[in-house]
């Protein structure tokens, strides 16, 4: 291997890391600074560098540019400061670095790039991204329904890019294993079309029987190519999302993470709430602002773990509201998804149910003690909902989870002065503690981040054909048993400072889970090895002979 692909390739480049003996062995002499660093050294220099920078999207360029050129640095330090690191990699900064991709490519960051118009290179186009390598997990996208922003074409690649960033610094899976893919299918946001900067296809987004074959051709390819695979999908469309996930589920190894993601972490925030108010989840009353991929996923997760907890399918579902759009959803409404469906209401139920159009009214009139919001719609938890919710329940559990910041429907701190502290409040994006009336209030974060990383970490290590709704259900049981609710003000969920300690929580009973129910395809005596083997650590192996 000629030395200037060494100092090319993140994957192989250690900087002023490469010890003497290798710069003598690999012909490095002379090619970078004479001084020789250690990971450590190189990590507090640069996190210096990193500290001067004014903006958040300066410091997330800044960090590309280490990821870029230093894959196992770049994990190094993310690992080492990984709650200031998030929102900077992750969202809510990685939303401008879509929304602006075009503008700012320099470099394709070992992405693949798929395209609808040409399928014929789609094979040659995975091989070439593997380059060799042995890939274990992909997160793919087409971008139709990136965060709460929608449609941002081939720009969305960098939300397969960003997730599994954070797949490797919270659960250790290894980088050189990994394949981030953007399905490019055309966009409908005509500022794209229209930019002659855009760097994806220039055209309305394909859909119907051509885009089905697409993703079929691309399901069936990849597990061709790479057998072990774990293929994440992220940020599908509303029409899509669900329907791929119904297709592949029973199939292959498979998980989509604004369905099943977000139901995880809702549950696992929701059973941490009723932890510290002592309550039981089959007495809530559950209303769901918002009810597309993400809304309508976490309903289901709820409305299964009341099965599990003793209710009747009729019992549990009449703990359950969804509005969206049209208002509280009736089994009459007009363009009912197949996810909203089971969960739609009978008119007869209500007096008023011509008047039910909207989210104050609603709330009026069913008293819901849960309300997550996934509308995408900014505010929309306005003082006099929030009021109102709370004068019927003692401790009204809220969580606004639409991302990123812009589109929360409202702030952490408006809520917990609204409720009178009284609210259990959970965000999507990272807030800061609240302070009222002397207490300091913790807000957890609901972001499918904190458990996605253990999840899939869990499901690898045991070789898990499927990925199954019982695993799914230990991972967020596991989640919920790590909250401290001693504390006044205590989170609903663990801190993202411990993301670490509890991916590798999470991994565990997800791999238990797999094992019980005889999923795993390679022999496993002990899982907690099985996990822990596959962790990897950001740390220099030593480069001999590479030439
Ligand atoms: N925190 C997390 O982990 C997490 C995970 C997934 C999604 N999300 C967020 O949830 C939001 C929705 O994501 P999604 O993937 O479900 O998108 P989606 O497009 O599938 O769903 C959004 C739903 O909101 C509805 N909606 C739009 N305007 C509305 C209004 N005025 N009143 C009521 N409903 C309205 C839409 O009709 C749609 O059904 C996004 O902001 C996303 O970032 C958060
Ligand atoms: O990406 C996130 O921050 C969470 C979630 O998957 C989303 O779509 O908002
Ligand atoms: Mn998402």
């Amino acid at each position: 291997m000629h030395v200037e692909q060494i100092l090319n390739d993140p994957f192989l480049n250690k900087g002023t890391g490469f010890t003497q003996q290798e710069r003598d062995e690999l012909g490095l002499n002379g090619l970078i600074p004479p001084v020789v660093r250690t990971i450590d050294e190189q990590a507090t220099e640069v996190y210096e560098q990193f500290a001067k920078k004014s903006t958040d999207l300066e410091k997330r360029f800044f960090l590309m540019e280490i990821f870029n050129n230093n894959r196992i640095l770049f994990f190094y330090l993310f690992s080492r400061h990984i709650e200031e690191f998030m929102p900077i990699v992750y969202d809510p900064t990685i939303a401008d670095t879509i929304e602006n991709y075009s503008h700012n490519f320099l470099r394709p960051q070992n992405a693949v790039f798929l395209s609808i118009d040409d399928p014929e290179h789609m094979r040659e186009a995975l091989i070439n991204g593997a380059n060799g390598r042995d890939i274990r997990l992909i997160v793919v996208s087409d971008a139709e329904g990136i965060l709460g922003i929608g449609d941002w074409g081939v720009q969305g690649v960098d939300i397969s890019v960003g997730k599994l960033m954070v797949y490797t610094a919270a659960a250790g899976i290894n980088p050189s294993q990994v394949m981030p893919i953007v399905l490019d299918t055309g966009t409908n946001r005509q500022s794209l079309l229209d930019d002659p900067f855009y760097v994806g296809n220039r055209h309305k987004r394909v859909r119907g029987e051509k885009y089905d074959h697409f993703i079929e051709q691309f399901v069936k390819t990849v597990e061709a190519l790479f057998p072990k695979v774990y293929l994440h999908w992220e940020d599908f469309g509303r029409s899509n999302a669900a329907k791929i996930l119904n297709r592949y589920k029973d199939r292959i190894t498979t998980f989509n993470d604004d369905i099943q993601g977000t139901g995880i972490i809702v549950l696992a925030g929701i059973l941490g709430a009723l932890k510290i108010s002592g309550q039981k989840l089959t007495d809530q009353i559950y209303l769901s602002f918002g009810a597309g991929t993400a809304g309508a996923g976490i309903t289901q997760r709820i409305y299964d773990e009341m099965i599990l907890q003793g209710l009747s399918e009729q019992e549990a579902k009449s703990h359950f509201y969804l509005v969206d759009k049209q208002g509280l959803l009736f089994e009459d409404t007009p363009g009912l998804t197949p996810e909203q469906k089971p969960f739609a209401r009978k008119r007869t139920e209500f007096k008023n149910a011509a008047e039910l159009t909207n989210l104050e009214a609603v709330v009026k009139a069913v008293h819901p003690t849960i309300m997550v919001g996934t509308s995408t719609v900014k505010g929309a938890f306005t003082e006099s909902i929030v009021n109102e919710m709370a004068e019927h329940t003692a401790r009204p559990i809220i969580f606004p989870i639409s991302n990123p910041t812009k589109l929360l429907e409202a702030n952490a701190a408006d809520l917990i002065k609204w409720t009178n502290g009284k609210g259990l409040i959970a965000t999507g994006v990272p807030s800061k503690p609240v302070t009222y009336k002397g207490v300091s209030y913790e807000i957890g974060q609901a972001n499918n981040a904190l458990v996605y990383p253990g999840l899939a970490a869990g499901t690898i290590a045991a070789t898990s054909r499927l990925l199954t709704d019982s695993m799914i259900s230990a991972a967020a049981h596991s989640l919920g048993g790590i909250v401290d609710t001693t504390k006044p003000g205590a989170a609903v969920l663990p801190p993202v400072s411990k993301l670490n300690a509890f991916s590798r929580t999470v991994a565990i009973s997800t791999a238990q889970a797999a094992v019980n129910e005889q999923l795993n395809q390679d022999p496993i005596d002990n899982v907690q090895q099985a996990v822990d083997d596959l962790h990897w650590e950001p740390k220099y192996q030593e480069m001999k002979n590479v030439k």
